[in-house]
């Protein structure tokens, strides 16, 4: 039996104003209780902008939620309008950082390789990256899903070295079941997380594959979870539209239950 820790982590993508995040934050922290953290790690993924003052809320208030930013940008400074840097972030005193979603490989058109130098420069500032991989729609139906996958799977950590890949966390992310309400049939999320495990085997080692969390995303809730998380590699989830809501992430912290 996996010895992982589940990694429960809500991307509220732009979602909540700071002041939302706070009474949101303080929601959650009222409804878990040490059981939860023990059993699980909770964090939680806001914009920008929310994020001293979730800081200011989680220390102040010693709270085990753990937080973390939604991008980064490559460069630590410069002349680069509208980037967050990891050093700015790292004060911040995230512990993770979102890296080559979905929505920023597709609106932003950020490649394998930006995914790559994002990732490197999360490790700089000691931040943990939450690599985003998946493929669309068209790419499953032609049956291309695991190659696909697994090709960014080796982009994004191209040249890690595996001191820093052992601590990666690796969402799977299937794009067409991405808030749209079509959740990935449990057995077809294990086929893509067991592949991604033996890649990282190849690239790496058993022994650090065997350490790396990997996170199914894509339509997550809570009469799901329990299924998804039943499965051998499935460590964990990365969940979007359903952590906007406070009692329904709970439950899925509390998967166990449901
Ligand atoms: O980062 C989270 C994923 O994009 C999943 O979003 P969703 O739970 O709204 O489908």
């Amino acid at each position: 039996m996996s010895t992982r820790t589940p990694l429960m982590a809500g991307n509220w993508k732009m979602n909540l104003n700071h002041l939302e995040a706070i009474a949101h934050v303080q929601k959650l922290a009222f409804a878990l209780a040490d059981k939860d953290y023990e059993a699980v790690e909770v964090a939680v993924l806001p914009p920008f902008t929310d994020l001293r003052s979730v800081q200011t809320l989680v220390d102040g208030d010693k709270l085990k939620i753990k937080y973390g930013a939604q991008d980064i940008s490559q460069h630590d400074s410069g002349a680069y309008t509208g980037e967050i840097s990891g050093p700015m972030l790292s004060k911040l005193k995230c512990t993770y950082v979102v890296i080559g979603h979905s929505e920023r490989r597709q609106y932003h058109a950020e490649t394998d390789e930006l995914v790559n130098a994002k990732v490197k420069a999360a490790y700089k500032h000691g931040l943990t990256p939450i690599l985003c991989v998946g493929e669309e729609l068209d790419v499953r139906e032609a049956g291309n899903h695991v190659t696909h996958t697994l090709a960014q799977v080796e982009g994004g950590l191209k040249d890690l070295p595996a001191e820093q890949a052992e601590t990666v966390v690796i969402a799977y992310e299937p794009v067409w079941a991405i808030g749209t309400g079509k959740v990935c049939g449990a057995e077809d999320a294990q086929e893509v997380c067991a592949a991604i495990r033996a890649k990282l085997a190849e690239l790496y080692s058993q022994d650090v594959a065997d350490k790396i969390r990997i996170q199914y995303g894509g339509s997550v809730k809570s009469g799901n979870v329990a299924e998804i998380m039943a499965q051998a590699d499935i460590d964990g989830a990365l969940v979007g539209g359903a952590s906007l809501d406070a009692d329904e992430f709970v439950k899925i912290v509390r998967f166990r239950d449901q």
